[in-house]
């Protein structure tokens, strides 16, 4: 089976935990597009739901999909976020940024009761680190900010390379929300919780991309099923 092919049938488990009336968050990136298309398959069959979408791109999908759309201006509390991610642990605890909509689905996450987590069984790892951990800053003063971060890297005995992501014709990438992605090459984050804590204390740094106590649970496919972790 193709890695999107699981990636679609972790994405249709997840729908049949939606149910009527539900507020929701709608994900970013390949795994969460296949859970975005099957939802709308069920909204035009009678569905009723209302979604939050973590990024333009999800936003323009989930409108051609015709799944009405709300703001956590109007719904502040949803009551599931369905999203992808780059890698997670046995702990739930995740990194995800990859697709660069890192700050948009953190702030959906932490406003969902449950977030359940899909994707294909490839993104487990024993320790978090083998993906590049995404963080979000601000473009005014990016070296002051980068090498701040390095400071912090360095004091948690981490390598201190940083990427600034680029798109197109090496111009930097920039988010939804205006701001540029730097990329760290960790290897492997021994304490997550304490990294996460130190980044977001520096001046300039808007986002990373640990996410810790948001996911509920996770459904992962593989070649042998589907495993679900949590309360799905
Ligand atoms: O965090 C994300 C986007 O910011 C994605 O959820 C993550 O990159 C996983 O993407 P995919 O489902 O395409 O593997």
């Amino acid at each position: 089976m193709s890695g999107d092919d699981l990636k679609r049938m972790a994405a249709a488990r997840a729908v049949e935990a939606v149910t009527d009336g539900m507020r929701l968050g709608l994900g970013t990136g390949s795994t969460a597009h296949h859970f975005v298309a099957l939802l709308g398959e069920k909204v035009r069959g009678g569905l009723k739901v209302t979604g939050v979408p973590t990024s333009e791109a999800t936003r323009a999908q989930a409108l051609a999909e015709g799944i009405p759309l709300t703001t956590l201006d109007e719904t502040p509390g949803l009551d599931l976020t369905v999203d992808g991610a780059d890698e997670l642990d046995a702990t739930l605890r995740l990194i995800k940024g990859g697709g660069g909509a890192l700050l948009r689905e953190k702030i959906v996450a932490a406003a969902s009761t449950r977030m359940i987590v899909i994707a294909d069984a490839s993104k487990k790892v024993e320790t978090l680190g083998r993906f590049a951990l995404p963080i979000e800053v601000n473009p005014f003063g990016l070296e002051a900010t980068r090498r701040a971060v390095a400071h912090v890297l360095e004091t948690h005995g981490l390598p201190t390379t940083l990427r600034l992501r680029t798109a197109a014709k090496d111009k930097a990438f920039v988010t939804d929300g205006g701001h540029f992605i730097l990329d760290a090459e960790l290897g492997a984050i021994d304490a997550p919780e304490a990294l996460a804590e130190a980044l977001v204390a520096v001046p300039g740094v808007v986002e990373h991309g640990l996410f810790i106590g948001l996911a509920t649970g996770a459904i992962l496919a593989g070649d042998d099923g589907v495993v679900e972790y949590g309360t799905i």
